[in-house]
Formats: structure tokens, C-alpha cells, sequence
């Protein structure tokens, strides 16, 4: 469960990118966040991982209260959170498999099974045969998958995904969305932020309106 209470972040002490944001997503749902560039969806999404703080309210991810988090338990609170960003933000010198490794290097998983289970989510991905290549060689809805590859090699509890469709075309928006929606099938709590209408309406799930910084509509009618 994902819960924000009364949430407010400026990055200068005047202007607020949030504003008294109250959002509760249950664990296992799919939501979209949506609004216009710079009303605030970027913002919410790193709150979801610490890599921001808020200045005003609560953010709780599985129960724990982010902003009372020590800078050592952040990575804890990471191993749960798997993140996609819009420029995917790949190693350009590693190759697809150590890229998609790291994770689970970083939680110290032995040789053998990091071996075996990124195997086996590249072949998932339909990526197997470029196992070897570097990002560099790959299309940009390859580069994609690696990277969704990358942030969900552990089952993470939670994916955030920051405008995972900007480039891509609509065969591979497609496929980008049927992975969310596998991952989302196996238990993973799923929040996209997205300019994409298409992608938003051909996918019928909950979504979340930004206009700056505030919530201004919610389609979830249990709320
Ligand atoms: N590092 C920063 N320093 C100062 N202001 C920032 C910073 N990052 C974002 N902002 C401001 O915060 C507001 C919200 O930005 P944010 O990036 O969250 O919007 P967004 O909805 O994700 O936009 P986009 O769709 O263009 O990515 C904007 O007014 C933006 O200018």
C-alpha cells in the first residue's frame, strides 16, 4: 500500500511543485498518473522512493513512513521499489546482462541464480538473443525492455515508471504495457506517469490527474 497524506514539495521555498496531496494506492493495483508537463507527476513519483523528501505530510510505502527513513535504510525501502525512468538510464559499457545483474548483485544474490534468473526475465522480455550487446546497439524499446527487465528481475513489491512510453512506437508502447500488466498480474503494485492518452485509455485502469500539483481528478470510484 502506497499512502500519501497531506503531501507538500517545493523545490524553492515559494513555489510548490505539490500541494496537500492525498493519494492511497492498494497493493496490487495499476494506476496511471497524468497532467500536464510540470504539474507535479516526477515529483511524486521520486517521494515514492526517497530520492526526494517531502517539506510538508507523510509518505508511507508498505506501512513505513518514508521521510522518518536514516539515509542507511533508504536502500532497504529500494529493494522493494523497482523504478523506470523515460531515458532509461543504462549502463552504456555494460552489457544488456550486467546491466540487468546489478539488482540483484546489489542484493547479494549468488552467481549462479543471478545467472539463471536474468535468463530467464530476458527471455520473458523477448531479449535473449542480446544478452551480450550494449545498450548502445539496441532499439529504444529494446533499451526499454532492459530497463523494465533490470527493475523487475526481483519481483519488487512496488514498479514506478516515469513516462516509460515517450519514444516509443505504438508496437512497442504495446508491448511495454503488457509487461506492466503481467508484472501487475503477479502481485506488483504499478504507478506510470504519462502524457500518453492512448496509452492511459487503451489500458482501463485507475487514473490520477495533476494540474499543478494538485489532485484534481481520480477516477477510482471506491475512493
Ligand atoms: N530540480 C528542480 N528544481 C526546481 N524546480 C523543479 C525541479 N524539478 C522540478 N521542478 C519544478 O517542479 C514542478 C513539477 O515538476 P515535475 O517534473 O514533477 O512535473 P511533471 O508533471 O513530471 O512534468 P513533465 O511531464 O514535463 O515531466 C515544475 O514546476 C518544475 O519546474
Amino acid at each position: 500500500m502506497i499512502q500519501l497524506h497531506n503531501v507538500s514539495m517545493a523545490y524553492q521555498s515559494d513555489i510548490s511543485a505539490l500541494n496537500g496531496i492525498n493519494l492511497k494506492v492498494p497493493k496490487g493495483d495499476f494506476i496511471f498518473l497524468t497532467g500536464q508537463s510540470g504539474a507535479g507527476k516526477s515529483t511524486l513519483l521520486k517521494l515514492l522512493y526517497a530520492a526526494l523528501l517531502p517539506t510538508r505530510g507523510q509518505v508511507l510505502i508498505e506501512g513505513q513512513n518514508v521521510t522518518r527513513l536514516t539515509r542507511s535504510q533508504i536502500p532497504y525501502l529500494r529493494r522493494n521499489v523497482g523504478v523506470v525512468f523515460q531515458d532509461f538510464k543504462l549502463l552504456p559499457h555494460r552489457t544488456v546482462m550486467e546491466n540487468v545483474a546489478i539488482t540483484l548483485e546489489v542484493l547479494g544474490w549468488g552467481k549462479k541464480d543471478i545467472g539463471k534468473k536474468v535468463y530467464h526475465i530476458l527471455k520473458q522480455m523477448g531479449l535473449e538473443h542480446k544478452i551480450n550487446s550494449t545498450p548502445l546497439r539496441l532499439s529504444g524499446g529494446e533499451q526499454q525492455r532492459v530497463a523494465l527487465a533490470r527493475a523487475l528481475v526481483n519481483d519488487p513489491k512496488i514498479l514506478l515508471a516515469d513516462e516509460p512510453t515517450g519514444n516509443l512506437d505504438d508496437e512497442n508502447k504495446e508491448q511495454i504495457l503488457s509487461i506492466f500488466k503481467e508484472a501487475n498480474i503477479r502481485g506488483t503494485t504499478v504507478v506510470v506517469a504519462t502524457h500518453d492518452r492512448r496509452l492511459i485509455e487503451n489500458s482501463h485502469r485507475r487514473v490520477v490527474v495533476l494540474e499543478k500539483g494538485c489532485i484534481v481528478e481520480d477516477s477510482d470510484v471506491s475512493k
